[in-house]
């Protein structure tokens, strides 16, 4: 055990109440949304082939105009209500949204800075409504802020010189100064999703990454900080130098999802998840692959069954507008929810043998269980194999409870579930599964009478 001044400070698992609430979520939506969103990726008619919200890293992309686009930032449609009500349709239990990404730029009234909100044609604060229409709707809001930032005189990749460390200690506190607006100006605000911090100069500032996670939980008790923002003594990042991980869950998977429970270890996480191959921000052409509402249901399973959410990234345009293809994600998401989402929410890890079917999930505190049907084998039985001793009383299909679906024991532990000749929803449905533990194998009472 290496000895840490600013290491982990907790092992295992937050218990209070906010982290058990955000471990109920299963869905969230992230949303991009910034300067870059004017250019959807496109400049002077020619495409960025990389993350449409890094365009300022293009070369061909001039400073100087990249900086001068918020001036530019008029949405005239915005309309926070709308987008709350198209992420309760999709059956979102918490937003993820960028209050400041990597270019500097503030949705916020921010006195830090002039370049914020206030100094564009819309003048007002996208924020505020945001949080209100959100939290109205129900859903939890968190917000993402980008230590890094491009756009700050005193921002450092690397302390070499004392003049760098001068200049880095003005950009902790303005980086305080901001964390410290938004806690007091959206008090709503559930968590912080911090990005931008895997450069030299925060790795060297573990110290006052400690403190500052320090103090905005007291600033805000309950706060939901991930593994992003710490550092340790030794310049570690998400797992301190004892392997213990900094921050309230693991924020590490992003665009991918682990493969067994074992990657896990025994973390809270999320799974931050762009609908296209990559690129965060709106981008007008999206390059490669993009999922379709099936692969993102099947992701969403995935992690929930591995104990994480799933948070998906929607990038409005620089209006304020939603693409047709993420309109087409959040319905058919709400829909198969709407169905669906006993499997989802309050769900966690099953435990139980993974079956080629699709993926098991379990409902916390009960001894309830899930099964998320992605693939029905050719014989149209659904083999379960619960632990020993455990046997399932009675299997329902979800949103058709009359389809009839027998279960057939199997003596040597397990069961069969036979699905009805022909069957087919053609999408992934659910079997909620009713069990109980068996009280003996029945051998003690021979050995007792
Ligand atoms: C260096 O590779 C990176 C760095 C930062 C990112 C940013 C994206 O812009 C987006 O905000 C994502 C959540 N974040 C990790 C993505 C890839």
């Amino acid at each position: 055990k290496i000895e840490l001044q600013h290491g982990a400070h907790r092992t295992g698992k937050r218990t209070d109440a906010d982290m058990q609430t955000w471990r109920t979520y299963g869905l969230g939506q992230f949303i991009h949304w910034g300067a870059y969103s004017l250019l959807g990726g496109k400049y002077n008619g020619e495409y960025y082939n990389g993350a449409a919200e890094w365009i300022r890293v293009w070369n061909k992309v001039p400073n100087a105009v990249y900086d001068n686009l918020y001036k530019q930032f008029n949405p005239q449609q915005y309309n926070p209500t709308q987008w709350a009500a198209m992420a309760k349709q999709m059956g979102v239990k918490y937003l993820t949204f960028t209050t400041k990404h990597h270019d500097g730029f503030c949705l916020w009234p921010s006195k830090t800075t002039s370049y914020t909100i206030a100094g564009t044609p819309y003048k007002k604060d996208i924020i505020k409504p945001l949080v209100e229409a959100y939290t109205k709707a129900g859903i939890d809001v968190y917000l993402y802020f980008s230590v890094m930032d491009w756009s700050h005189p005193d921002w450092r990749y690397d302390l070499k010189t004392r003049e760098d460390t001068i200049a880095f200690d003005r950009f902790k506190k303005f980086t305080k100064d901001q964390l410290t607006e938004l806690l007091t100006l959206y008090p709503e605000t559930k968590g912080l999703w911090f990005d931008g911090t895997w450069d030299n100069s925060w790795k060297k500032s573990g110290a006052f990454t400690d403190s500052l996670e320090q103090y905005l939980k007291a600033l805000r008790p309950g706060l939901i900080i991930g593994s992003r923002l710490r550092a340790d003594d030794l310049g570690n990042r998400h797992n301190d130098a004892n392997g213990l991980l900094m921050g309230d869950y693991e924020q590490g998977w992003e665009r991918k999802i682990p493969k067994t429970y074992a990657d896990v270890h025994g973390n809270d996480w999320d799974c931050v998840m762009t609908i296209p191959e990559n690129g965060w921000g709106y981008q007008e052409k999206w390059l490669g692959h993009w999922k379709t509402s099936n692969e993102l249901i099947e992701m969403l399973a995935q992690c929930v069954s591995l104990g994480g959410n799933l948070v998906v990234n929607f990038g409005p345009k620089g209006d304020g507008s939603f693409r047709p293809e993420e309109m087409t994600a959040a319905k058919d998401i709400g829909a198969w929810m709407k169905i669906n989402s006993n499997a989802i929410y309050n769900c966690e890890y099953a435990g139980w043998e993974k079956q080629d079917w699709g993926y098991y999930t379990k409902r916390t505190g009960e001894n309830k269980y899930y099964m998320i049907v992605f693939n029905v084998p050719v014989s149209g039985s659904l083999k379960v194999q619960p632990p020993r001793n455990w046997t399932v009383t009675k299997a329902t299909l979800l949103g058709d409870a009359t389809k009839n679906i027998s279960l057939e024991k199997i003596d040597y532990g397990g069961s069969f579930i036979h699905l009805p000749k022909g069957f087919s929803t053609g999408k992934p449905f659910v079997i909620e599964l009713e069990t109980q533990k068996a009280t003996g194998t029945g051998n003690e009472q021979k050995a007792k009478t």
